[in-house]
């Protein structure tokens, strides 16, 4: 088999290369497979992470199993409950592309023969994705997993309720100490936080695109399942190799539209549609943002985990995990069951045995939440290249909503008024300059989506913003306004007390001024320059594309 490590492997002129392998006590045998590259984000920052040394461990005793030389590297990966509510929000989504850019140059600069994928949070998930799809070598992704819920009075909790209790705390419906209580004990464990917020729906999608084996999306972090799943995941790698299956192969557009379907019946963060957008444009895929609407219309939303409703991933597992829910959207014809998957298997044949356990939490195929899926793709005067909703987090009331607008142009002057209560029922809160360019880096606006629902004010406020959301955030959170406010987009010209009709049935969104004023303001205005950044936000300020493009770097 010519293996791409022969480039730094063979041959006599390749002498000094091999030295330095032999430094870092590789035997001569163990160069004489395939190198196998294991990225592994583990760090002590992220609880996510702080374990992923011990999966990536277990990779390697996989690929050593069969006939492999594993090699670890590490990644860099933010913590976005960490980063949150800060200037460090505005480092996560770049730092996707740092990840990518970080996955070529160790790949290619070291010449491995195939990649074993070790992240679990956020962003990690995409990043690891498009730098792996740059290199098109076999390919496997194993996440961290998910942590377990927090359990109090009977109640599960997660990373969703200690955002919220700030609020409720805010507005006195809480005091200190019930606070601290629920601050303790959301997250119990080590893994991605428990509700389908942004990890565990990437990592559930990385399953259902095809490039993690079963399980991957839901087995628990603290479950030894977990590290059974990356021993299988580094022995498969070889077999992937051997029958070069590449990552090419397994990512493809019919791949990423079953992605969609699942994210679509699972009510994944609205952070996904980011994600898949850059995943599919690294593939050089030809997907847009309308497709989100066409199969969100096709398939309905069988899950409601938090932040939507009660569940958490462990449920989602027991319940027999995106298995079961690939089952139940499959018995309407809503996924391609024909696609290899890096099981060496189709997507119909990993999911033959398994059974849909619990009609509570995955919903039956003909009994859905609703009979469309959990994102809608919003258009209209103010978002005339679209806005995302997590519709599946917004109360039925909510769907529909006019109201008038209290418009900041950025989080922090949000946030101040939304926790010195002026906020009304009624109000939409317009939060700009957040866009990709603009914040730049695009924050997730948690903290005043969660302050709104925590006071109880989520039935009666929306939220727009060309910033985007934790997947953490419920409610009438309408996100990823495109074009962004800095780029002159109409979000721009929203003043206080503008009437905003929101129409989330009918997908649209608007600003009720007359043609001759919205045209009157366009002209006049001149997007703000605020937000100065140095160093590599300032670089990837210039790069950085629109949010409808996947704010990919062109
Ligand atoms: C901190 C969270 C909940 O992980 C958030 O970053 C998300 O996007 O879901
Ligand atoms: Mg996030």
């Amino acid at each position: 088999m010519k293996l791409n490590s022969d480039k730094v492997l063979r041959g006599s002129e390749r002498a000094p290369n091999r030295s330095l392998f032999y430094a870092l006590g590789y035997s001569k045998e163990q160069l004489n497979r395939p190198l196998i590259g294991i990225i592994s984000a583990y760090s002590e920052i992220v609880p996510g992470h702080m374990y992923l040394d011990k999966v990536a461990d277990s990779v390697k005793a996989g690929v050593l199993m069969n006939g492999g030389t594993p090699i670890t590297i590490p990644s860099i990966g933010v913590c976005d409950g960490i980063a949150m509510g800060h200037i460090g929000m505005k480092y996560s989504l770049p730092s996707r592309e740092i990840i990518a850019d970080s996955v070529e140059t160790m790949a290619i600069a070291h010449g491995l023969d195939a990649l074993v994928l070790v992240p679990n949070c956020d962003k990690i998930v995409p990043g690891m994705i498009m730098g792996a799809l740059r290199l098109n070598l076999p390919t496997i992704l194993v996440s961290g997993g998910p942590m377990l819920s927090g359990k109090n009075k009977g109640k599960e909790l997660s990373l969703s309720s200690v955002f919220e209790a700030v609020g409720a705390n805010k507005a006195n419906l809480i005091n200190d100490e019930q606070l601290y209580e629920i601050e303790k004990s959301v997250c119990p464990t080590c893994g991605s936080c428990a509700g389908m917020y942004t990890a565990n729906s990437m990592n559930c999608l990385s399953e259902a695109i095809g490039l993690a084996l079963p399980g991957n999306g839901t087995t628990p972090a603290v479950y030894s399942e977990r590290y059974r799943l990356a021993k299988e995941s580094g022995f498969q790698i070889m077999e992937l190799l051997k029958n070069d299956i590449r990552i090419n192969d397994i990512i493809t557009e019919k791949s990423v539209k079953n992605a969609i379907a699942c994210d679509m019946a699972l009510g994944c963060s609205t952070n996904t549609v980011l994600h898949l957008l850059a995943i599919a444009s690294e593939r050089g895929l030809d997907i847009d943002l309308d497709i989100f609407n066409k199969i969100s219309e096709k398939v309905p939303n069988l899950c409601h985990l938090a932040p939507a409703g009660p569940h958490h991933m462990e449920d989602l597992y027991l319940s027999g995990g995106i298995g079961a829910v690939e089952k139940e959207i499959s018995k309407k014809g809503l996924i391609d069951l024909s696609l290899i998957t890096v099981s060496g298997k189709s997507v119909g044949e990993n999911i033959k045995n398994i059974e849909n356990k619990n009609n509570e939490v995955i919903r039956d195929i003909e009994n859905p939440y609703s009979k469309v899926g959990g994102l809608a793709i919003l258009f209209g005067n103010i978002a005339t290249k679209g806005a995302v909703v997590k519709r599946s987090a917004v109360d039925e009331s909510m769907l529909k909503h006019t109201g008038p607008a209290r418009v900041y142009n950025s989080e922090d002057d949000a946030i101040k008024a939304i926790y010195n209560s002026q906020i009304k029922p009624g109000d939409i809160v317009i939060i700009r300059y957040e866009g990709p360019k603009g914040g730049p880096g695009m924050r997730e606006m948690l903290n005043p989506t969660s302050a709104l629902a925590g006071m109880g004010l989520d039935k009666s406020v929306a939220l727009i913003t060309d910033g985007r959301f934790s997947g953490a955030s419920r409610g009438a959170s309408i996100g990823h306004v495109s074009p962004e406010a800095a780029l002159g987009g109409p979000i721009g010209i929203i003043e206080d007390g503008d009437i905003i009709e929101i129409d989330i049935p009918s997908y649209s969104i608007n600003l009720k001024i007359s043609d001759e004023e919205f045209k009157e303001r366009i002209d006049k205005f001149i997007p703000l320059e605020i937000n100065k950044v140095n160093g590599w936000l300032n670089r990837y300020r210039r790069l950085v594309t629109s949010s409808d493009k996947g704010a990919i770097l062109k």
